[in-house]
């Protein structure tokens, strides 16, 4: 791997009141413009490596190890060099302001450019998104479109200062199977587009190898699988990777797309 774009050495990260820490001795290179899916059951720790990329842990967490970011001489800054999309879009989504005025915002908040400007790059980014009609749609409020359309309008939100990284937690978690299809396959093809470097946190392994090159598993806090998308699916070492493989074949979902296990 060239340079990595973030390294992190022994990061724990505790919860006040936990029973045990929420991450434990994780050591991850990530590199310019890889696509990696990080992939655990719930309480595993997803979330809290997310927010930990993103600098956004709870004041109270305790925090120990290190990230180093290969960003000349100054710490990342979430929304600019690091853009979020969570599951529920209406954790970025005001519902009380114009979805093209949200999206001039932000784009006005990290560059140098006018009100004009700004509002026919919001409407551009609605365009990027597929959101149909743009000028009508930045007019309008996030609560009147589906929660698909929202959740393509948090992406523009997220990518609108063009950050380095995207962090999708559990992105298309909340929405039903082709919404799903379409928003991964959107999500695809900006960061490709864009070269963005993306950690996508699912729990649901059909959707490592729509996402990304590499998956990451944890489990209760720690890395115990991380490789190759493909190698990972069709020949996981860990036995917990193992098993979550074997409980994802006996559920038959969706199949395994490009892991050579969908027949
Ligand atoms: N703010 C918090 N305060 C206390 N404990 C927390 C907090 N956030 C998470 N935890 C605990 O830390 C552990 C890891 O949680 P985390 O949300 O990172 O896991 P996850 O894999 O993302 O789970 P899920 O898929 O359910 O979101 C869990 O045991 C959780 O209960």
């Amino acid at each position: 791997m060239t340079a990595p774009f973030v390294a992190i050495r022994g990061l724990g990260v505790g919860y006040a009141g936990a029973a045990r820490p929420a991450l434990q001795d994780v050591d991850l290179d990530i590199g310019p413009g890889e696509r990696v899916a990080v992939i655990g059951e719930s309480g595993s720790g997803k979330s809290t490596l997310a927010l930990a990329l993103a600098g956004l842990l709870p004041p109270s967490a305790t925090v120990s190890g290190r990230i180093d970011w290969r960003l000349p001489g100054r710490a990342p800054v979430p929304g600019r060099d690091i853009g979020l999309v969570f599951q529920d879009p209406s954790a970025s989504l005001d519902p009380v302001m114009r979805v093209g005025a949200q999206l001039a915002e932000v784009v006005r908040a990290h560059r140098r450019i006018g009100r004009r400007e700004a509002a026919a790059e919001a409407e551009a980014l609605l365009a990027a998104v597929g959101i149909p009609d743009p000028p009508r749609a930045a007019r309008g409020f996030p609560h009147r479109l589906s929660g698909g359309q929202r959740q393509r309008i948090a992406l523009a939100a997220a990518l609108a200062a063009r950050p380095s990284l995207l962090v999708a937690d559990e992105a298309t978690s909340a929405l039903d199977t082709l919404v799903q299809a379409g928003i991964v396959a959107l999500l695809r093809r900006l960061v490709q587009e864009n070269g963005t470097t993306l950690v996508a946190i699912t729990h649901d392994l059909a959707l490592a190898p729509q996402l990304a090159d590499r998956v990451i598993v944890l489990k209760e806090g720690r890395i115990v699988e991380d490789g190759p998308t493909d190698t990972v699916l069709a020949a996981p070492r860990s036995p917990y990777a193992k098993a979550l493989l074997a409980a994802h074949l006996d559920l038959q979902t969706l199949p395994l797309v490009g892991a050579g296990l969908a027949g």
